[in-house]
């Protein structure tokens, strides 16, 4: 069984105006993750990644379809049940500037779901320390603030906040697209680490195939609600089937020179058969 399974998923969001009519933005979407596998779901600006994790959250309600978390169904669940859900399934957001609480320093950021999970104050601080060893922050991290912190070490305290519950699935929403490419690439191997000793599955979302290519095991593309293309990653992002993954994929940026020269040339004949 796989552990999370996204079925049929459709999500209607309120029409604008009076009388308007609700307006779907994904239209029956069938997605599965495997234990310790990441998926990347990728897509253009507005093609509905963020919906998708919003509603694998609970944050958003499907207007249709199924969404089952280890064999139970999770797309209803509320109240208590859906905060048992959160010891199993968490966040990362794109934004480290606005995620973290800055009135709170990074020891209360990290201890607070372990007291909401049951720990002891003392249990809590001696696992803050261990994760912050975890995510390559100094142990004097607990008593500062975030506006300390880098945008990259923020990012940082957000994935440690992320792990304390000790989750098995992490939905990473655009996590390194307000980072610069070095740090991009070093938080990317830090999740990747994670991942290798912990067991956690991500469900990847990035508008970014090279970050998505990077860190997943099978990609899913998102084409205005609708999913085009599935596969493992390399295979999806070398040599994609569908032409909306081909124009992703040449829009891609790189950084040597030759493969810049070759996808310009391809981007050409490209554009040549598709107009
Ligand atoms: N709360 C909401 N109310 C109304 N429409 C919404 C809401 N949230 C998202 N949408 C719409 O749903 C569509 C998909 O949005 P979503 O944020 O999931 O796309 P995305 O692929 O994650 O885009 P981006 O990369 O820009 O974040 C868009 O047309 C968006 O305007």
């Amino acid at each position: 069984m796989s552990l999370l399974e996204i079925e049929a998923l459709r999500v209607s969001f309120p029409g604008k105006g009076f009388r308007a009519r609700p307006h779907e933005v994904l239209h029956g979407i069938d997605l599965e993750i495997g234990h310790g596998e990441t998926l990347g779901l990728v897509g253009e600006s507005g093609s509905g990644k963020t919906t998708i994790g919003r509603a694998v959250l609970g944050l958003v309600k499907p207007s249709g379809g199924a969404i089952r978390f280890a064999g139970q169904e999770i797309s209803g669940l509320r109240g208590k049940a859906r905060r048992g859900l959160a010891s199993h399934v968490q966040v990362v957001f794109q934004d480290p500037y606005t995620s973290l609480n800055p009135s709170m320093t990074i020891g209360d950021i990290l201890a607070e779901p372990l007291v909401v999970h049951g720990a002891s104050a003392r249990d809590a601080r001696s696992r803050v320390r261990t994760l912050l060893d975890h995510v390559g922050l100094p142990s004097d991290a607990i008593d500062r603030l975030p506006r300390e912190f880098s945008g990259g070490q923020r990012q940082r305290v957000a994935i440690a906040r992320a792990l304390a519950p000790g989750p098995k699935l992490i939905v990473c929403d655009e996590p390194v697209s307000a980072l610069d490419l070095s740090t991009q690439a070093r938080v990317l191997d830090l999740l990747v680490d994670i991942q290798r000793e912990t067991g956690v599955a991500y469900l990847f979302v990035s508008h970014d195939l090279a970050v998505v290519r990077h860190i997943s095991h099978r990609v899913a593309v998102l084409y205005r609600g609708d999913l085009v293309e599935t596969g493992d990653a390399a295979t999806v992002t070398s040599t994609p089937e569908h032409p909306y993954t081909q124009r992703l994929l040449l829009a891609a940026p790189v950084a040597d020179p030759a493969t810049q020269r070759a996808r310009r040339e391809q981007r050409k004949q490209f554009l040549a058969s598709t107009t």
